[in-house]
């Protein structure tokens, strides 16, 4: 590969390599091994890798400026979705039952493009680039930032991040000063009945039909707890109960489900609606319900006001780049807790799949979005390096 800088040939193939082995939240083993060879490679005096022996699939790399005022973080996230791959590609996951189906592939192509710059030409700033387990599930970026990494000359004074973002043009950078994303909760609901033949459902307590009322019943917290203006989502996109047969009344019904709100009130509202219309539900059912919010949720991406207007001015006044306004939208992102405790700007960066979405087994993201966006953040950093 160039010293100088990755071409399209390169930043393809690194996005093909890693788009094969695809792995879930703190199982990033592979992925790891594969970003930290490149790293190593390109590696110059400069520059050091830090391992996190607590959570082994993180890694680090801080590069020293010539003149530092700031360290600037940059992250991306590592982690793939439990999906099997239908998008006939040849290099399709070479994972069963996983896949790139959020495009963190491209996040950390990106971020390998940033940081080969860097590695090849000295900042000015110092530069902490976070490459991220979990982002999915498990609160990888929480995690880190419990352990203590982002301590000392680790510590960015402003962090940056992207998504991918399918109905966006290949290169396309856009952000929105305030939430950017929703704050999320993962919620596993159990009912417990009795089950029994179906013939003779006075005998039996039915925990599918405690279930079907249940998911029916959560969508009035969006029309009727809500204040109409905000938004808010309630998805239960897991539901298993009973057997494989229709004839017996199933004992058992297990809900995996996800709310959003772009407050962190009208979450924790929604969170408390959930958790007293399955105590109801239960009650009316008479059967059993367990109910377990995850570690309190995700908190919404809030862009800080002075890094995103910086962000801002310079993408706009840019020429090189493509550069637009978003509104909010309902996806979550673990980069929310980090930006509750550094401030930074999280953007998108489009990827030209308009007829797809992100969590797809088709979705497949436009390889042509990596060098621009690429050069778009290498250019935005430079920028900031260069302001008192
Ligand atoms: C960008 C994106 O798709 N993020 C995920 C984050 C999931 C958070 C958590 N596991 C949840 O489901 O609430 C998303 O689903 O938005």
């Amino acid at each position: 590969m160039s010293e100088t800088a990755l071409s399209q040939a390169d930043l393809q193939q690194i996005r093909r390599d890693l788009h094969q082995i695809p792995e879930l939240a703190l199982e990033e083993t592979k992925t790891h091994a594969y970003l930290k060879a490149l790293i190593v490679q390109w590696q110059t005096p400069w520059v050091e890798i830090r391992e996190v022996p607590e959570l082994p699939t993180a890694l680090l790399v801080r590069v020293q400026g010539t003149q530092p005022q700031r360290t600037l973080g940059y992250r991306t996230d590592i982690d793939a979705l439990p999906i099997e791959e239908q998008t006939g590609l040849p290099f399709a996951s070479k994972h069963p039952g996983k896949m790139h189906a959020c495009g963190h592939d491209m996040h950390m192509t990106v971020a390998l493009g940033v940081l080969h710059h860097f590695c090849m030409t000295q900042p000015k700033d110092n530069l902490v680039f976070l490459f991220q387990p979990a982002e999915e599930e498990e609160f990888g970026g929480k995690k880190l930032y419990d352990l203590g990494v982002f301590k000392d000359e680790w510590r960015p004074d402003e962090f940056y991040g992207l998504h991918d973002n399918p109905a966006l043009p290949a290169g396309q950078i856009a952000t929105r000063q305030g939430t950017l994303f929703a704050g999320s909760c993962v919620v596993r609901i159990v009912f417990s009945g009795a089950g029994g033949h179906a013939a003779m459902p006075h005998l039996t307590n039915d925990a599918l039909l405690a279930a079907a009322s249940f998911v029916t019943s959560v969508q009035s917290i969006v029309s009727r707890n809500l204040n109409p203006v905000d938004a808010g989502v309630v998805t239960f996109g897991s539901l298993h109960a009973g057997g494989s047969v229709g004839n017996i009344i199933a004992d058992e019904a297990k809900l995996i489900g996800t709310m959003r709100g772009l407050t962190q009130v009208n979450l924790e509202m929604m969170m408390d609606r959930i958790q007293r219309i399955a105590r109801g539900t239960a009650e009316t059912f008479n059967v059993d319900v367990d109910i377990e919010l995850e570690q309190g949720g995700y908190q919404p991406v809030e862009n800080d006001p002075d890094t995103t207007a910086r962000f801002i001015d310079f993408m706009e006044q840019d020429e090189a780049s493509d550069f637009t306004i978003v509104d909010s939208a309902m996806t979550a992102e673990d980069f929310g807790y980090l930006l509750h405790q550094i401030p930074g700007t999280m953007f998108w960066l489009g990827v030209n799949d308009p007829s797809h979405n992100l969590h797809q087994a088709v979705f497949s993201p436009d390889e042509a979005a990596l060098l621009p966006g690429i050069q778009s953040i290498t250019r935005f950093l430079t920028w900031r390096m260069a302001q008192n």
